[in-house]
């Protein structure tokens, strides 16, 4: 078996591949390597397509008609893949193989959206919604000239729908064993987001789950560095979306940002970090749209007090469980509600207890939350509230409390040493 020696790992998000433009963009990016560097890239589906997919998926799984949206998903990926090849003025040589490839798979993606039976929701969603990644590695990997690797028989998950989980021995074998040869080749393109079952299904790893399937090659792999390069000058104390006056951490721990990523920072998926902290491989944050800038290098560093970072979670539902006979919430009411939780997969984000309630501030789903009521509601009396934030400020001040909470009614709050947490009501 060889070994990849000096390889990075380049991840392209959504917003970096969304047009022949951003792809030409990307080329460029890519060809700045120097040939002693093997390069593993790691591509998300094109602009907006996941959530395309879902939708496209959502209407078909009801048996609605859903030729309009599949229309434009096609036309959206020909157009680019046929803009690439007439402007490419002879740099990126057109191959009927690769041309048919493309063709094949949206062939392969209409006719699956035909054989959809009703239930099994989230099963057959990971057989669609993974064609955003599959149609968009076709595509980059023709404008590079590079290998198109299917990521699927590699990274080997459960049978988690939608998040799988990793089986770690299998998915380092795997790819220890099939991509070092391929990369000794040139650039080797494939999948962020997918992986698959020993029965050979497709899974998902999670909305956004393209950063960690760039993390688990290059642990796997043994990378010297991982970057993704992403629409912001790197790693910022907030999204500049959402918050004004964002500063750029230069340099930051890999605890600091699962930190922020747990809390909800959407700029990096939370199971990004740790196989690259538990091998000590730098994650770097750049900007396409200036890739020679310097960025964010998150590692294995100490650094002085870093500025208080701001984060917005969106969408949040409050869940609060009374016992029905005044009885105090004891370890045994806990364990009923947290199993009940994980039953329906619903994620805290925040919890609080007093005596006879206890509190919770999920990602909100009516679906779960429904799901959740009827294992509980004879148990406790439940009360919910939709509609709310969470904020999270990491490293806060007076200042930044009040930056923060002014005019905005709290209906919770807590602090520790380091982190200041509230929900509110949806502005
Ligand atoms: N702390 C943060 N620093 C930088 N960007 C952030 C932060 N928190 C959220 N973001 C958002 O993350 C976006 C980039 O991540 P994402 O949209 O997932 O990129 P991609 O899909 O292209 O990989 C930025 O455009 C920004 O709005
Ligand atoms: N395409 C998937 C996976 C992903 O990571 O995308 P992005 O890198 O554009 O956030 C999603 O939208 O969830």
């Amino acid at each position: 078996m060889q070994e990849a020696h000096r390889l990075k790992v380049y991840k392209f998000g959504g917003a970096s591949v969304r047009d022949a433009e951003a792809i030409r963009n990307l080329a460029r990016i890519v060809g700045k390597n120097t040939p002693q560097e093997q390069l593993l890239i790691v591509v998300s589906a094109m602009g907006k397509t996941t959530n395309a997919l879902e939708e496209i998926f959502h209407l078909a799984h009801a048996g609605q008609d859903y030729a309009a949206p599949l229309t434009a998903l096609r036309e959206y990926h020909a157009g680019v893949a046929a803009a690439l090849l007439s402007e490419a003025g002879g740099q990126i040589p057109p191959s009927t193989a690769n041309q048919s490839h493309l063709a094949n798979l949206l062939a392969q993606l209409c006719e699956q959206l035909t054989t959809l039976t009703p239930g099994d929701y989230d099963r057959q969603y990971d057989q669609i919604v993974s064609y955003g990644e599959l149609l968009a590695t076709s595509i980059v990997a023709q404008a590079l000239g590079a290998h198109w690797l299917d990521c699927r028989p590699l990274i080997r998950t459960d049978h988690t729908w939608r998040e799988g989980r990793l089986d770690w021995p299998t998915t380092e074998y795997n790819i220890r064993d099939e991509v070092p040869p391929l990369l000794l080749t040139g650039p080797v393109v494939t999948q962020g987001f997918l992986g698959g079952t020993a029965s050979g299904a497709t899974t998902t790893l999670g909305r956004e789950g393209s950063d960690y399937t760039a993390a688990i090659f290059a642990y796997c792999l043994h990378a010297e560095s991982v970057t993704i390069w992403k629409d912001v000058a790197g790693l910022l104390n907030a999204d500049p979306k959402i918050f004004a006056d964002t500063v750029r951490y230069p340099e930051i721990s890999y605890q600091e940002t699962i930190e922020m990523a747990y809390y909800g920072a959407s700029v990096i998926h939370p199971k990004t970090i740790k196989p690259l902290a538990v091998q000590r491989i730098p994650l770097y944050v750049k900007s396409f749209l200036d890739p020679t800038a310097e960025g964010t290098r998150i590692g294995d560093c100490r650094h002085a007090a870093l500025a208080p970072a701001f984060i917005r979670k969106a969408d949040q539902c409050l869940i609060s469980f009374e016992s029905k006979d005044l009885t105090f919430i004891s370890e045994e009411n806990l364990e009923v509600i947290f199993g009940a939780l994980a039953q329906v997969r619903l994620k805290i984000n925040l919890m609080q207890n007093s005596a006879i309630s206890f509190s919770v501030c999920t990602d909100f789903s009516a679906y779960r939350l429904e799901k959740l009521l009827n294992h509980l509601r004879d148990h406790f009396t439940i009360h919910y509230n939709t509609g709310l934030e969470l904020y999270t400020i990491k490293n806060y001040d007076a200042a930044s409390i009040q930056r923060l909470t002014m005019g905005r009614e709290l209906l919770l709050e807590q602090r520790t040493r380091l982190t200041f947490q509230f929900v509110c009501r949806d502005a």
